[in-house]
Order: structure tokens, then sequence, then C-alpha cells
């Protein structure tokens, strides 16, 4: 797994803008060299602000988006169209802009599927298992970019601290009983993330200043589920300054102005 490097940007702002422009840089490298890419994405504020950036942005059209492939970290487990469902953010500010391929838009299934939530996640377990290549050397695809929003306790996706989905060495799991709203939720874990050539947290606001720092130290997964976030081979902290702020200073970052 990468050592993570640290990008720092001014503000929330320009952050999701910064994030936007990487992304689509590494889409059109990638497509370039493969034909095709895949990202899996993120709900959150910073994550749902990047897509926002992406759909804003002219450079958008640089990305050959129907030779894309879209997976979720995670899901808020509740129906289709729900709002607060990361699928709901992402179709809104980016998906339901471009021209996406209906068919590589892998959904994290709500409850209006009739299935419970085991069952969408072993339906989405499967989904990736028929998506990985002998190449991948297991069920999930290599992800060419994971991006995973973090909470002021260091979930990512839906890991949160402490939680049995920690210790699962399954692709995808049901989460019951979510410290954060609503309780029942689908998650990648973290073997899964760490499958991703490169994993990019992103982070804004002095609230997530202290897991930020633990994130980044050898703090252990299941109670700092962030430090476990790590691509094969790139892992990237892509943060405001707030968000940078307890940082310890012999930690190398780039700055932006
Ligand atoms: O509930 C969730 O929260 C995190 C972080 O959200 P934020 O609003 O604090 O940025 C997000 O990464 C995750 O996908 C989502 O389900």
């Amino acid at each position: 797994m990468s050592v993570p490097n640290v990008v720092v940007h001014r503000d929330a702002d320009v952050l999701a803008k910064a994030v936007a422009a990487r992304i689509i840089t590494r889409l059109v490298d990638v497509q370039s060299a493969k034909g095709s890419a895949s990202i899996v994405l993120t709900g959150g504020t910073v994550g749902i602000a990047t897509l926002a950036a992406i759909a804003a942005t002219p450079a958008r059209d640089a990305v050959d988006w129907r030779r894309l492939d879209i997976w979720w970290g995670d899901e808020r487990f509740l129906p289709s169209g729900d709002k607060e469902r990361n699928e709901t953010g992402a179709r809104e500010a980016l998906l339901d802009r471009v021209d996406v391929d209906p068919e590589r838009v892998h959904v994290m299934r709500g409850p209006d599927s009739g299935m419970t939530a085991e069952e969408s996640a072993e339906s989405y377990a499967a989904e990736l298992a028929r998506a990985a290549r002998p190449e991948d050397h297991g069920p999930v695809p290599s992800f060419d970019v994971t991006l995973l929003g973090m909470g002021p306790d260091a979930h990512v996706a839906s890991l949160f601290p402490g939680m049995p989905a920690l210790y699962d060495t399954r692709s995808v799991v049901a989460v019951h009983g979510a410290p954060k709203p609503p309780p029942t939720r689908i998650s990648l874990t973290l073997p899964a993330i760490q499958t991703s050539r490169e994993v990019w947290v992103v982070a804004a606001g002095e609230e997530k200043s202290g897991a930020v720092r633990l994130a980044l130290s050898d703090s252990g997964h299941v109670q700092v589920p962030a430090s476990g976030a790590r691509g094969r081979a790139r892992t990237l902290f892509l943060l405001d300054r707030a968000a940078a702020s307890k940082i310890p200073p012999e930690l190398g970052r780039i700055s932006s102005p």
C-alpha cells in the first residue's frame, strides 16, 4: 500500500474545484491509456461539491463519460430518489448532466428493491465480482480512483470506528446502527477500498482536523478507519487549510495559494 501524500488548498471551495480538475485529468489519462476508466464516488459535503465542480467546468467534455464505470464507496439504505442517498446527490450534481452509460452506473440498491440491507450488500459484491478481471487477482476490480469523504470521527465510506464492518473480509457489507443517520447503510470494506490503484481522501473544515492527523498516523484501522484508506499505487489526502491545521509540521505537504 502507498504512503499518503497531502495536498492543501485554501478553502473548501478551492478544494472542490481542484479535486474536480484532478479527477478530470486522471480519467482522461486512464482512458487514453486503457480505453475505459473506473471511479468510486463518495457522498458528503466535499464529495458532492466536487461533482458539482466537475459539472460546472467545460473541461468535463474531455472525459468520455460513456467509457466510465461509476461505483459507490457507500450508500445510505434508503429508497431510490431519497434526498439523503449518496446516489441522489451524485445524480443531481453531475451524473444527470453528462452522458453516462446507465449500464455502467453501479448503484447500491435500497429497500425499494425488495432486498434487505444484507441482500443488497451481497448483490453489490456479486456485481463487483462480475466486473473483476483475472489481472485484478480477486473479487473486486482495481478501481482507478476511489474518492472518500471523511467524518470528524475518521469514518470513511460507512465504516465507523469500532464497528463490526471493520473486521469483515468480504468486499461489501451491510452496516446497522451507524452513529450518523441513517443507521442502516451499505459499505465497501477496507480490503475492497485497498484494491484501488488510487485512493483520494477529501476533507474540509476544522472539525475534521483531528481525524486527519490520526488518519495520517499509524493508528489502528478499527479505531481510525481513515488510517486504512490507502491505494495500491497512490494515496492522496486532499484538504483545505482548516482540515490540515493539526498535521505535524514534519509531514511533507504541498500547498496551493
Ligand atoms: O455519511 C457519510 O459521510 C461521509 C462524510 O460526509 P461529510 O458531509 O462530513 O463530508 C461521506 O464520506 C460518506 O460517503 C457518507 O455516506
